[in-house]
């Protein structure tokens, strides 16, 4: 194999990332000598098939003569609001080593180029603490805070633990001596967080990789809550044909395909750095055309757009290319050792690390007005059905700028607003109710409308022009300090909105006080002097 220029290294390492910051400090390097750089995880929940992203970089990074270093984050899983409990640690610690070489390998990295280091095996030592502390000196609440909020669970009142995380982990760039760091678009605050401080301790500023989030397969976040969302890495090849016939794949949309967007980021670039003549194959019957090949995903995606590529037969090709991948993982977990471990690091523990988290979120959850705890954001519909069991109610996706993709939420509104006018509609969603399931879908949050008090007439409310997607709703003279989940047996909500309405003028308003978000406030269409529900 000829050696690759320190161009041709650069387009590998960045292909198919979402975003790149010190992409000349990069390629100074690369002029000079083979980068390093490092991918941490924290051993929380059970990885899923999105970790596949990741993993597929990392091969590249290792083809483009990369030294990459995986980091097992055990104290970041304790310090994310205690996600994976102290005495679990390295039970987790082993089951993600165990899982996460089990991808790579089948993606076919040789493991021996990597190297694997746990975060405790250095980050206790005295000299790590002491630059914790020198980091504590310099960082704002608000910095830390801001640096950790996609990342880290953050209560009203966040732990401590959740201000220290992302200083750790820019603190790790320097003891894991590399020249970058690599992860998910969600870490983008604490890089540049990173970014910041790193030189205010004397320590270089590193360069920061980001890879795309995933969507999960029905377009929507890949959620814990929904098993259907995301398919699990030990899920057999049936469940795993069923979960993708299910998934969000509209005939000749190519933006928003979730199975497109795996082939692309994951099963080319994976496949083919193996095996350079890799082809995607459609199996079909003969009467029905027999087998469909494509030699690059670019052939796919064309196919799709120009719908020479029917949903049913990418869903078949797809099911079969994950199922290629998933066949090594289901192999190496059938060994007697690891399904205990699994059970040992998964089984019980999460039972018990529900007990522990609750008095602290309870504690966390300071004595403020309620108005204050609730998490109204700007949305916007990106998808819109029917519910297939109820004809009061729609199934919506809804963008709400979050890095997990859009939500699914139902509301009541099918007798009152027509589907067509809602597609694509910007909306203001309370984003912290507890999911709860309406006739079988589950529901991550409300749709707010303003009504008669006969209920005969519902129309939603509107952000103003000026506000984009993932704002929040503030209301003047009171601190937006929401909740991560409204507790159910207080009825926050139901109280709040017993002194909302929409005012005289059209406007929404907390007992006068306007719902203010992207500097404009918001109103109804038409309606005036109405509920808000
Ligand atoms: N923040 C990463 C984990 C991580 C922790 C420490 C690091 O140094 C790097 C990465 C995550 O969300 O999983």
């Amino acid at each position: 194999m000829t050696a690759m220029t320190p161009e041709e290294k650069f387009e590998l390492i960045n292909r198919n990332l979402q975003e790149v910051l010190g992409a000349d400090q990069i390629k100074q390097i690369l002029a000079q000598r083979d980068l390093n750089l490092y991918w941490g995880t924290a051993p929380t929940g059970k990885p899923h098939i999105g970790y596949f992203v990741p993993m597929t970089k990392i091969a590249d990074f290792l083809k483009a003569g990369c030294h990459v270093t995986i980091l097992f984050a055990n104290l970041h899983a304790y310090l994310d609001n205690m996600k994976a409990p102290w005495d679990q640690l390295e039970l987790r610690t082993k089951y993600y080593e165990a899982t996460i070489k089990a991808m790579l390998t089948s993606i076919g990295v040789p493991l021996d180029k990597l190297k694997f280091v746990v975060g405790t095996s250095y980050q206790l030592s005295q000299e790590y603490s002491l630059d914790v502390y020198k980091m504590l000196a310099i960082t704002t609440e608000h910095d830390a805070k801001k640096a950790g909020a996609e990342v880290v669970k953050q209560a009203a009142s966040p732990l401590m633990s959740a201000l220290v995380y992302p200083l750790l982990q820019a603190l790790d760039e320097e003891y894991l001596k590399v020249d970058a760091q690599f992860g998910g678009v969600d870490q983008r605050k604490i890089f540049t967080f990173a970014e910041k401080y790193m030189p205010n301790l004397g320590y270089k500023k590193r360069a920061h990789l980001m890879n795309p989030m995933v969507a999960g397969l029905r377009g929507s976040k890949m959620s814990a809550s929904d098993p259907d969302s995301k398919v699990d890495l030990l899920d057999d090849a049936k469940t795993v044909a069923r979960k993708i016939k299910k998934a969000f794949c509209e005939e000749g949309n190519v933006d928003d395909n979730p199975l497109l967007e795996f082939l692309k980021v994951v099963v080319f670039p994976a496949r083919s750095l193996t095996d350079p003549t890799y082809k995607f194959v459609v199996k079909r019957p003969e009467k029905f055309g027999g087998d469909i090949v494509f030699d690059s995903y670019q052939q796919i995606e064309d196919a799709f757009r120009e719908k020479k590529l029917h949903p049913v037969d990418l869903k078949t090709g797809t099911a079969d290319a994950i199922n290629a991948l998933l066949e090594p993982i289901r192999t190496t977990f059938k060994d007697e050792a690891l399904i205990q471990l699994s059970k040992d690091a998964y089984g019980d523990a999460q039972a018990a690390a529900k007990q522990i988290k609750k008095p602290v979120q309870n504690s966390a959850e300071p004595d403020v007005e309620n108005i204050s705890k609730l998490d109204i954001r700007v949305g916007r519909i990106v998808d819109i059905k029917l519910h297939p069991d109820a004809e009061s109610l729609y199934v919506e996706q809804i963008d709400l700028g979050e890095p997990t993709g859009p939500r699914t939420i139902v509301s009541g509104l099918a007798k009152h607003i027509p589907l067509s006018e809602l597609q694509n509609r910007t909306v203001l969603v309370l984003t912290n109710l507890k999911p709860s399931k309406l006739r079988g879908i589950e529901s991550n949050g409300m749709v707010l409308a303003a009504s008669t008090s006969d209920n005969t007439t519902v129309e939603l409310l509107d952000p103003p022009s000026e506000a984009s997607v993932g704002d929040h709703v503030s209301f003047e003279g009171f601190d937006y300090a929401p909740v991560p989940i409204l507790n159910p047996k207080k009825d926050v909500w139901k109280k709040c909105a017993g002194e909302m309405k929409v005012d005289g003028s059209g406007v929404a308003v907390f007992r006068n006080v306007p719902f203010v978000v992207g500097g404009g406030a918001v109103k109804a269409r038409s309606l005036k002097d109405a509920l808000i529900g």
